[in-house]
């Protein structure tokens, strides 16, 4: 519950990243904005509300868990990374709205392979080795990544199907070389983490360049208030 007795539907749920650059760059775009975000309880904590909007409640999640929470309608509004949003909503172009680009977060979500695969330099390249390394390997290639939806659709798009997902939560660049895949799906901003691995992406490997975004959740439970609260903090950002 927000206030005392006032059911959450009246008051807006807004979601930000709780951690590292995206946090530091939503709160310095907010105060930039006049939205002066504060914890609320102890700095640890996970609370929070914006002066001047009395029925708006802040909380501090992950990049990951906000676009959870959009799909969910937990929360009505959110700032998460568009790969995120595409990751873990199938129909998000239906379920949340993205509202506003902002500007930072940027990544691509790439699909990369082992800088030694010298003929290997297009998917099609990919597609036409897979028979050979099957046969020499006894299995499909297995790709790591975090990004099991967003790979699935676009190695489908591609006509690319032999081979089979490992679920990768971290250090994703270094399964190649630690033998616990042939090839990755993850994200990159300067390609440094890739290089260091031993990595370089496909020259149509891009699967989406992505940034944060100001994104709504077109499944909570709206109301004149919540709507009046999304439309002042839009046209704060905005201004
Ligand atoms: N270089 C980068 N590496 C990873 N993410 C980046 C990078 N640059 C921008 N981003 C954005 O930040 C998001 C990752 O933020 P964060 O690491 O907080 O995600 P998370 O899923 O909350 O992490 P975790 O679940 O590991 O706590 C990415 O999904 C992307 O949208
Ligand atoms: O292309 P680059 O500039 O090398 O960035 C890509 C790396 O950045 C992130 O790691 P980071 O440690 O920043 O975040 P994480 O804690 O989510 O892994 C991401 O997981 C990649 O490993």
């Amino acid at each position: 519950m927000g206030k005392e007795g006032e059911a959450l539907t009246t008051r807006l749920q807004i979601a930000l990243p709780s951690k590292g650059r995206l946090m530091e760059q939503t709160l310095e775009l907010f105060r930039e904005s006049g939205l002066n975000v504060r914890k609320t309880g102890n700095e640890r904590g996970y609370r929070g509300e914006i002066e001047g909007f009395a029925n708006v409640d802040v909380a501090f999640v992950s990049a990951s868990e906000i676009a959870a929470n959009l799909k969910s309608g937990k929360a009505h509004l959110g700032v998460t990374g568009e790969d995120l949003v595409r990751e873990r909503i199938s129909d998000w172009k239906t379920r949340v709205e993205l509202l506003k680009p902002l500007g930072f977060g940027f990544a691509d979500v790439v699909v990369a392979v082992p800088q030694c695969w010298l003929d290997v330099s297009t998917m099609a390249d990919l597609d036409e080795i897979a028979g050979g390394f099957r046969e020499s390997h006894g299995r499909w290639f297995r790709v790591a990544t975090k990004y099991v939806n967003l790979t699935r659709r676009f190695f489908s798009a591609k006509g690319f199907t032999d081979y089979r997902i490992v679920e990768s939560l971290g250090a994703t660049e270094g399964t190649p070389a630690a033998g616990s895949a042939d090839l990755i799906v993850d994200i990159t901003s300067t390609g440094t983490t890739l290089r260091a691995n031993g990595l370089k992406i496909l020259d149509d490997g891009v699967i989406l360049k992505s940034q944060a975004n100001f994104v709504a959740s077109n499944v909570a439970q709206w109301t004149p208030s919540t709507r009046q609260a999304q439309n002042e903090i839009m046209a704060r950002l905005e201004a």
